[in-house]
């Protein structure tokens, strides 16, 4: 039997989905009329239609992805008014506002107002669908003289709790209906200046910056549509899990990135040994790549003798001194600034070629000038000499030769220990790596174009870009469609620039893009040349840096956030989360234990939730280790076939995991990143950064704990991925609580 209020909302909301279909028809009927029209006109029309048909098929696919869950919530007002609130804002056909997107400022109270501070509300819903069907509400009136002190600070929380408690599916999603009064101030803080929120583990960072990127990308539209929202997390399976939560949000067009994919043109996952990484993170790379690249332009100490079309000509070393000296002045990269001195050298030498023939009774004046130019800048002695004093270097080239030319390294490290050198010592042709990322990025600064067609050409972009905006702007009067499109993204449509896609796949593409805010995930892991990086893709310093100092990784990890990010800023406002929201009490209370035990400092969280499976620990011997993880999982996936789990092994025992997990569950089983999709994935604690399970297997702790200096950080990073039960299998007991061991594995 279905209550009177609960038919209400299911009809209330029925209307919302015959709206949502509405548009979706509205959409689809201009779309076909601009197919239908494609076929004449002129190139611009053409082109024009072209992106009008781009821009309907990203509204529909917009309109399809707030399909589910559409509308979640509603706020009664003081004057008995009501607001619902969804996914995106709606109107009726006569414009008037039937749903509120949660990202507007009257929609804040749905997740901020308690009974203490009702901020305008009599009360809240929250609405639990299935498919486009109300199947619960759950009412809180803020009554104040209900008030007994004993109020609980989880807004809706039948809501919140089925959220949490639900399997999970290797993706992450929104949680737009149940955002808590904590996380819901963070997400609409101010767009300016750099925000750190810091937080244990599972409080919400990655969910409250995503949801944070949503709100300022609807907030800060117009500026944030064309310079876009970069997004950066620790590994590319980070990315997977959390790609699918913007577009929920319908938001598409941000850049997810790796860090080793921010230097366009290399993607690299390949990390270096912790003590190599540390090395190269280090704030004083930067001065060794400036002091790298000085040391590329050089004076001869000799006068060189050179050939030019049979004529022989003295380069004395002063000449080039002296145009060294007024390029350098110039303080322009190294590329731009070497055609500078590269003129400058060859009017010296033209001038001197000059005096030459006159002396041998030639008759040259200023109209002569040119064809010496020429024959100077055919001579191939005067290229070798140009190029010996001043080469032109690509970044890629110049970090490959840092590494692979000892002696020329040394004289840059002077300071430095034979054994730090011989770290860093590798052959040219070798990979490069997440921490040569931002060496060759700092390189390509100091040394700008190699190309300067590339600079030009891109002026020339940027130039069109802006007439293609007006060119958009007419287009949508001419439509009239004010309003309803937008000009940057019609004019991202256009001709040349669609070529080369829309604003997030250019500035992607882009190493001199300035985006209009940065988010950063697990921000504790970024060395200082990472964050001189990030510094470069956001002049105005606008980010969201999210993390946890106690779950950093790297050898090299800032005990603080003041000392994390001193290449960044030294100005932040700071936040914290401090309530989990997805491990169970006792998982969180055994994680936190075996930190504190182990000397880390943890922000301590309070669970929302307590779990009905205790921790368990099963100590084996070591040639039953394989075979106990097996019975362990088996055991699992006997108590929850459908949800997903995970298998946290030491780097040197994690192929040998899953190659025996394989044999035993098939293709159920995945390494890395490809388990995520799979119900078994077999993971390192640095691969599981990030992400949750339903129950997680820890292997051989100890084995984390001494796998780096930051064991520790490791191991609590592996037991707080669960979101409903842990299980250690090792061969030595982890100090826990007693009860939670048990001994040996049973079965
Ligand atoms: N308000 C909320 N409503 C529903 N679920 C939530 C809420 N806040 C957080 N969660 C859920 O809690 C889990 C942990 O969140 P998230 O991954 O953002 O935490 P985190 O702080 O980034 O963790 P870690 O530091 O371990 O990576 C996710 O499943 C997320 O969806």
């Amino acid at each position: 039997m279905v209550s009177p209020e609960l038919a209400r909302e299911r009809d209330y909301v029925s209307t919302l989905y015959a709206r949502l279909d509405a548009l979706r028809d509205e959409t689809r009927a201009q779309l076909e009329a601009v197919q239908r029209g494609s076929a004449g006109g002129t190139h611009q029309a053409r082109t024009e239609r072209d992106a009008f048909a781009r821009l309907y098929e990203d509204r529909i696919a917009q309109l399809g992805e707030v399909d589910e869950r559409l509308a979640f919530g509603r706020i009664e007002l003081d004057d008995g008014a009501k607001r619902y609130i969804g996914r995106i804002g709606l109107r009726d056909a006569d414009q008037q506002s039937i749903l509120l997107d949660w990202r507007v400022p009257q929609a804040s109270a749905f997740y901020r107002a308690t009974a203490v501070t009702p901020l305008g509300t009599r009360a809240r819903r929250h609405l639990t669908s299935q498919g486009r069907e109300v199947i619960r509400i759950e009412d809180e009136v803020f009554d104040r003289a209900l008030l007994d002190g004993d109020t609980t600070e989880l807004q809706g929380e039948g809501a919140l709790l089925a959220a949490l408690t639900a399997e999970r599916t290797g993706r992450m999603t929104d949680i737009v209906a149940t955002i808590q009064g904590e996380q819901d101030r963070i997400i609409r803080s101010d767009l300016a200046g750099v925000l750190v929120v810091q937080g244990g583990p599972g409080t919400g960072k990655t969910a409250v910056a995503l949801h944070r990127a949503a709100y300022l990308l609807y907030s800060h539209r117009e500026r944030l549509r064309s310079s876009g929202v970069l997004i950066v997390g620790p590994s590319p399976s980070f990315l997977q899990y959390i790609e699918a939560v913007l577009p929920s949000l319908g938001e598409t067009g941000v850049v997810l990135s790796s860090v080793g994919q921010l230097y366009p043109g290399v993607d690299t996952t390949l990390e270096d040994a912790p003590e190599v990484a540390a090395l190269k993170g280090h704030a004083r790379m930067a001065e060794l790549i400036a002091r790298g690249v000085k040391s590329r332009q050089r004076v001869p100490a000799e006068p060189q003798v050179m050939d030019v079309n049979g004529e022989k000509l003295t380069l004395e070393p002063h000449v080039v001194a002296t145009a060294m000296a007024a390029a350098q002045r110039t303080r322009k990269p190294h590329n731009i600034a070497r055609q500078q001195f590269q003129k400058a050298v060859l009017r010296a030498l033209a001038a001197t070629l000059a005096d030459q023939l006159r002396s041998h009774g030639n008759t040259i004046d200023d109209s002569d000038m040119g064809w010496l130019l020429e024959d100077l800048r055919a001579s191939y002695d005067v290229r070798v000499a140009l190029n010996t004093a001043w080469m032109p270097l690509t970044p890629e080239k110049f970090i490959q030769d840092l590494f692979a030319r000892p002696q020329w390294f040394a004289s840059l490290t002077p300071r430095w220990s034979p054994a730090e050198r011989a770290l860093l010592r590798r052959d040219r042709d070798q990979p490069f790596t997440v921490s040569d990322i931002p060496l060759l990025d700092e390189a390509a600064e100091l040394l700008g174009e190699f190309d300067q067609a590339n600079d030009t050409e891109r002026r020339e972009r940027k130039r069109q870009f802006k007439r293609d905006v007006e060119n958009a702007e007419a287009a949508i009067r001419n439509m009239g469609v004010e309003g309803l499109v937008d000009a940057e993204e019609l004019a991202a449509g256009f001709g040349e620039t669609a070529a080369r896609g829309t604003t997030a796949e250019r500035a992607a593409a882009d190493r001199n893009w300035s985006y209009g805010h940065v988010v950063v995930d697990e921000a504790q892991e970024l060395s200082p040349m990472q964050w001189r990086l990030l510094r470069r893709r956001c002049p105005l310093r606008s980010f969201t840096i999210v993390g946890d100092v106690a779950q950093a990784s790297a050898a090299a990890a800032a005990p603080n956030w003041t000392e994390a990010l001193r290449s960044l800023t030294d100005a932040f406002r700071l936040e914290e989360l401090t309530v989990n929201y997805r491990t169970p009490s006792q998982i969180t209370q055994a994680a936190e234990e075996v930190a504190i035990g182990h000397g880390l400092h943890v922000s301590r969280s309070r669970a929302v939730r307590a779990s009905e499976w205790p921790v368990e620990q099963f100590v084996v011997a070591p040639d039953e280790l394989g075979d106990a993880v097996i019975d362990v999982v088996d055991e699992d996936r006997e108590l929850d076939s459908r949800g997903t789990l995970a298998v946290i092994a030491p780097p040197s025992l994690v192929q040998a995991q899953y190659l025996a997990l394989r044999e035993r569950f098939g293709a159920t089983v995945g390494r890395g990143a490809r388990g995520l999709s799979l119900p078994i994935a077999v993971l390192t604690p640095q691969e599981a950064k990030g992400l949750e399970f339903d129950a997680v297997v820890v292997v051989n702790p100890h084995d984390i704990l001494e796998s780096s200096t930051r064991g520790v950080g490791a191991l609590y990073v592996a037991m707080t991925r669960p979101t409903q039960r842990l299980r250690i299998v090792g061969t030595r007991a982890l100090a826990l609580d007693a009860e939670s061991s048990r001994e040996p594995l049973a079965g």
